[in-house]
């Protein structure tokens, strides 16, 4: 039996994965809760052939995982809010190549997610994977630099669950960020995106992330999701552009999530522009869904990071390092936008 610990790979119920090779350490990155256990989750061990004549071991999830409790999640709350002396009312979720704003803020208290009770763990190029709580001109904000999708393997509840950690931490209002492809032909690469309204494919699928039993003490059954992105912020966010001289790279728009990792054919990008998308994504809307749920104020946006490719003869293709690049030369004038927007919304929370 040691033989075969000899090259374990252990899958915690969300899919985040260690493999111990040359030891008989075990590390379950998260074990999953008493009340998961008792739900039908627990793991069991399956084998698994691999290259060199060993033989690995992966702990695989046992039917469909549930999502975490009010209690699990105010642990997340209060384990954080112990940790700082920070009390933000407004949150950030950085996408990809796009956490530089964290690094902008005082006084800040990081949190890595490995150290958050219950949290995931990111796993892309581009998101660092840590909490940040500070003081942005003075306001204090909370900032996801690095979130979850989907094709890590997290359910979609699990992808979003960090917005309703930060709903019972106090925030009331988020922005979130994403890169996208540009699917408008309007649109160039660099241009940012106001998110107007999306498109839930998954939802068409009949997936969410409210999927299950419902937790009133989070927001009701059937939440409305027209008007999600709140018409005030996006008016606000324009005038902050204009001022800034950057009115001819911003846009408005529709954005879709699909389910990744990999990028778009020609014959689903031209599907998409038919249905009315404007920027096509892997991210975002389990997040804003959530945060409308449970009554949070949402502003969003897209950097068009690169161009949908709608010709078949062409060698282009769409790829993560030009999407970390196109990020990381726009971010100025994005911190710039995201640091007045949240000065603005500051403001106005106050006024009530
Ligand atoms: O986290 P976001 O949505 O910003 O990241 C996008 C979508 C994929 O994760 C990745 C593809 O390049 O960038
Ligand atoms: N498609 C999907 N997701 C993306 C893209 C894209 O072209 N660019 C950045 N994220």
């Amino acid at each position: 039996m040691s033989s075969l610990l000899n090259n374990l790979i252990v899958t915690d119920p969300s899919g985040s994965s260690r493999k111990e090779s040359g030891g008989n350490l075990i590390h379950l990155q998260q074990r999953p809760t008493e009340d998961m256990a008792t739900q039908g989750n627990r793991g069991r061990l399956r084998a698994l052939a691999s290259g060199g004549g060993s033989m690995c071991l992966e702990e695989v999830v046992i039917g469909e995982e549930i999502p975490y409790p009010y209690e699990v999640i105010q642990e997340s709350a209060e384990y954080l809010l112990s940790g700082t002396r920070h009390r933000p009312k407004i949150g950030v979720i950085c996408g990809s190549g796009l956490g530089g704003l964290a690094d902008q803020l005082d006084e800040r208290d990081v949190f890595p997610y490995e150290s958050i009770p219950n949290f995931p763990v990111s796993t892309v190029v581009g998101h660092a994977g840590r909490m940040v709580i500070g003081l942005l001109s003075g306001v204090p904000v909370m900032c996801m630099q690095g979130r979850f999708h989907a094709y890590e393997g997290y359910p979609l509840w699990k992808c979003a669950m960090p917005v309703r950690v930060m709903k019972l931490m106090g925030v009331e209002q988020i922005i979130v960020t994403n890169a996208a492809g540009g699917l408008n032909p309007g649109f160039k690469v660099g241009d940012i995106m106001i998110i107007k309204d999306h498109i839930n494919m998954q939802g068409f699928a009949g997936d969410s992330p409210l999927r299950g039993r419902n937790d009133e003490r989070f927001g009701p059954r059937f939440p409305a999701m027209n008007n999600a992105y709140d018409k005030n912020l996006r008016d606000m966010a324009k005038k902050i552009v204009a001022d800034m001289n950057l009115s001819d790279v911003v846009q408005e728009g529709v954005y879709v999530m699909l389910g990744g990792p990999t990028y778009e054919t020609v014959a689903e990008l031209k599907l998409l522009r038919v249905v009315g998308v404007d920027a096509v994504g892997m991210s975002t809307v389990p997040e804003v869904v959530v945060a409308r749920h449970c009554g949070m104020k949402v502003f969003a946006f897209s950097l068009i990071t690169n161009q949908c490719i709608m010709q078949y003869d062409t060698d282009a293709t769409a790829n993560h390092e030009e999407v970390i690049e196109v990020a990381d030369k726009r971010k100025k004038d994005l911190q710039e936008l995201a640091c007045r927007l949240i000065v603005k919304m500051a403001v106005v929370d106050q006024d009530g």
